[in-house]
């Protein structure tokens, strides 16, 4: 249903691959919100590409500049905010998120995460000899920690993003 408005603020948490970035733009359009993505911000605050940020700062580096980037993002209303799979680690992100907006938790397992983000450089953490491996190893500690945060869980296994955007629609026109 395009053009849907809705009222507050929408947060995608999940895994890398999960669809964070692709599904919030195509909610944003749907519902007339704004689109933001905490790594878009972040990139676009340092001029440097995520990877190189870890390079140079390593990861303790990259959460600081994250934390400041979802402090400041959770300030805004009538947005849409894809995040990074690893913002929920923080305690005080997961209180401003919980706080600010609602939380969609789109889940899927490691092997399909895996399929989706194989190809793609810009993700330090899977850049190893076993990038399946560490996906399991990530979804294990971070499974329970998205469920914390979320008021809705959405398995993304078999859909489409054009199906998950239905998807969610209906369950967000739900919401009181
Ligand atoms: N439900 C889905 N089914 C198939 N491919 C998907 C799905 N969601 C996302 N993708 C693809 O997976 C890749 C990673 O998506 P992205 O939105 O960057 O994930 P995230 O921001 O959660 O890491 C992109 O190429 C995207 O087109
Ligand atoms: O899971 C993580 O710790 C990370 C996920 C990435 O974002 P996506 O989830 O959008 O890939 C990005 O923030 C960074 O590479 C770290
Ligand atoms: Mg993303």
């Amino acid at each position: 249903m395009p053009g849907m408005r809705m009222p507050g603020n929408f947060y995608l948490v999940g895994l890398m691959g999960a669809g964070k970035t692709t599904v919030g733009r195509a909610l944003a359009r749907a519902t007339q919100k704004t689109f933001y993505d905490s790594d878009h911000d972040i990139e676009a605050r340092t001029g440097a590409k995520i990877h190189m940020i870890f390079e140079i700062e390593g990861e303790s580096g990259f959460r600081e500049r994250e934390a400041e980037s979802i402090a400041e993002l959770t300030q805004l209303q009538g947005i849409v905010l894809g995040t990074g799979g690893g913002v929920i680690l923080n305690p005080n992100n997961r209180k401003l998120l919980r706080r600010n907006g609602y939380v969609i938790y789109l889940r899927a397992s490691p092997e399909e995460l895996y399929s989706r983000t194989c190809h793609d450089k810009n993700r330090p953490l899977l850049q190893t000899a076993d990038p399946l491996g560490k996906l399991r190893e990530l979804y294990e500690i971070r499974d329970p920690l998205y469920r914390e945060v979320a008021d809705l869980v959405i398995d993304t296994s078999q859909q489409t993003v054009n199906s998950l955007l239905q998807l969610l629609l209906k369950e967000l026109e739900r919401q009181p």
